[in-house]
């Protein structure tokens, strides 16, 4: 494994956010998707998560909260084993698909459902929807109902509905897929300010990675081939070509000499 300590931020802290060990995962009819992965996330870490179709991302990132079932291993949160089912309000999963989180009348409604449902008062409820919609930049679409909001304006509501829960841990999936380059400059922009939660982000959008997280985490195969530095991991042709990705362009140095 290629394996980089060098990072652009310093942690504080004893216990990882996330610790993974031995985690092994097979879908009911598949061989193993997930091979013996060990990982540790620290307090305010943002992890990129990248790596070919296929490479076991999303799985990993419904075992790390509690959706699947691991085969093998061990997960842990703040030092608690995830047990499957549970509801564990440290942890928020922002899907792939906005459409898959939002159910209410209204983005107000869907943002207070999560914190209703933690048995919080009316006030702190109202106080966490307040709060939400306006770190995400989205106080004019409280009132809308959800399936009346562009793919971007829907996607930062449903980022919105798992911040009011207040996770210490928050797991993007693609979280610029069917973005526009203003909402994509939104996105990064509040993510690179949110400092009070550890992320992990899965994306094909290198750049976006590059931008935005401080460690990177190279999957394939259900393994994880190499952990450190962005620039490091990402910089490197071989390493990146030899997994079916490609280095960024932002990378490529000036100086590189044209091929003939
Ligand atoms: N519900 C399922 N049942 C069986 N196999 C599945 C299921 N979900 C995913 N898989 C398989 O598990 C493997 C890993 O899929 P996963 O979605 O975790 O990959 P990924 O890295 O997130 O891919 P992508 O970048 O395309 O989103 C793939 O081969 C996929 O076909």
């Amino acid at each position: 494994m290629v394996h980089s300590e060098q990072s652009s931020r310093t942690f504080y802290a004893n216990e990882p956010v996330l610790s993974i060990s031995g985690l092994s995962y097979c879908y009911p009819d598949r061989h193993s998707v997930l091979k013996y992965i060990n990982l540790k996330v620290w307090s305010g870490e943002r992890v990129g998560v990248i790596g070919p179709n296929g490479a076991g991302k999303t799985t990993f990132f419904l075992l790390s909260c509690g959706v699947l079932k691991p085969t093998a291993g061990e997960i842990r949160l703040f030092g608690k084993p995830v047990v499957p089912g549970e509801f564990r309000p440290e942890v928020g999963m922002v899907f792939q698909n906005p459409n898959d989180q939002l159910f209410c009348p209204s983005v107000k409604d869907d943002i207070a459902f999560g914190p209703r449902n933690l048995g919080q008062s009316n006030e702190e409820v109202d106080a966490r929807v307040r709060e939400a919609l306006s770190v995400t930049g989205i106080l004019k679409l409280g009132d809308r109902p959800p399936h009346h909001l562009s793919g971007g304006e829907k996607r930062l509501a449903a980022i919105a509905g798992v911040l009011a829960m207040h996770p210490r841990l928050v797991i993007y999936d693609e979280p610029t897929s069917g973005l526009d380059m203003r909402y994509r400059r939104r996105l990064i922009r509040f993510l690179q300010a949110s400092s009070q939660e550890a992320m992990l982000i899965a994306s094909h959008d290198l750049e976006f990675i590059l931008e935005v997280c401080d460690r990177v985490v190279l999957m394939d195969g259900g393994y994880i081939i190499a952990d450190g530095n962005p620039r490091d991991i990402l910089g490197n042709v071989r390493l990146m070509e030899a997994h079916g990705l490609e280095r960024p362009h932002s990378l490529v140095p000036h100086a590189e000499p044209h091929h003939k």
